[in-house]
């Protein structure tokens, strides 16, 4: 069982969430942070990246459009975030796409401690193994099959893994949840992925545990999608569902997720 009323944590908690992301979404990320009632900052010069993250109560670190100074910002950000126990979530956007990607991957994963890792289905498969994806989009992968390989994830990593799609997957290693949520037009807008990070990180950085705060976000996102293109008149199209995303995500509350979630949770076996 999640307890939505969680969500309200966030406008409570008024949390800062740093960003050290893409230079596509940024904004957006932002915004959409705003939007569920937390602060964004997001800078990515190395020579602050130490003092901000210890200052903010969780860590995104978004791969869409990596950099040497954003990798090291990256590193020196993560070490002070998991020296003083501030959460961190790690976006492996791309993954699969080039070999730059597969070795920041690795350091990232090497170095730090992720609370959660949130992806969609190419990207978490490259993660446990599985190389696929041509740029940021996911392709291919039948979600059961594949299940499996994300549990084996979370459990070398001690974190809960968050994977993305038609059927969302979420698994902290012990328990899974399965989110309906959702619309095929928020995967034709770029940066649905990454703004769903950033809920997931005001959720966590509310003190929601890395488990809820992968589905409230995810089923937050699906429902606004959900809300918004139903809004849409023949003549609107993806400008629009954008604007009204936001705008959803603005008046999100915990009976309107409580109403229309769509949501499986069970133990492993
Ligand atoms: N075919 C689909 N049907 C319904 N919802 C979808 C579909 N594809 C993606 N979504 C939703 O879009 C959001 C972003 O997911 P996704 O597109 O997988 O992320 P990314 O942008 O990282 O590739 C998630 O909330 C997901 O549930
Ligand atoms: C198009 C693109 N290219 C590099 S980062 C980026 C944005 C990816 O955003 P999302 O993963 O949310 O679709």
């Amino acid at each position: 069982m999640v307890d939505w009323h969680q969500w309200e944590n966030i406008r409570t908690a008024h949390p800062l969430v740093y960003h050290i992301t893409n230079q596509v979404t940024i904004q957006d990320c932002a915004n959409i942070t705003l939007a569920s009632g937390a602060s964004p900052v997001m800078t990515s010069d190395p020579g602050e990246a130490a003092e901000m993250a210890r200052m903010s109560q969780a860590l995104v670190l978004n791969i869409g459009t990596p950099s040497p100074l954003q990798r090291e910002a990256m590193l020196t950000a993560g070490r002070a975030a998991n020296e003083k126990g501030i959460p961190i979530i790690l976006d492996p956007v791309g993954a699969g796409a080039t070999s730059l990607r597969i070795r920041l991957l690795e350091a990232l994963l090497k170095t730090l401690k992720f609370s959660i890792i949130r992806g969609n289905r190419s990207e978490i498969a490259t993660l446990c193994g599985h190389r696929g994806g041509r740029g940021v989009d996911a392709e291919g992968n039948e979600l059961d099959s594949i299940t499996p390989h994300f549990r084996e994830l979370s459990r070398q990593t001690d974190a809960t893994i968050s994977v993305s799609g038609a059927t969302d997957y979420i698994t902290d290693g012990h328990q899974e949840a399965f989110v309906g949520n959702g619309t095929p037009l928020l995967a034709q807008v770029t940066g649905t992925g990454c703004m769903a990070t950033s809920l997931t990180a005001c959720c966590l950085a509310s003190e929601i545990t890395p488990f809820e705060s992968a589905i409230i976000a995810l089923v937050a996102t699906g429902v606004a999608g959900e809300k918004a293109v139903s809004s849409l008149s023949t003549t609107e199209g993806i400008g629009t569902f954008r604007i009204r995303f936001f705008d959803e995500i603005f008046h999100m509350n915990t009976e309107t997720l409580s109403k229309w979630r769509k949501v499986r949770i069970s133990r492993h076996a």
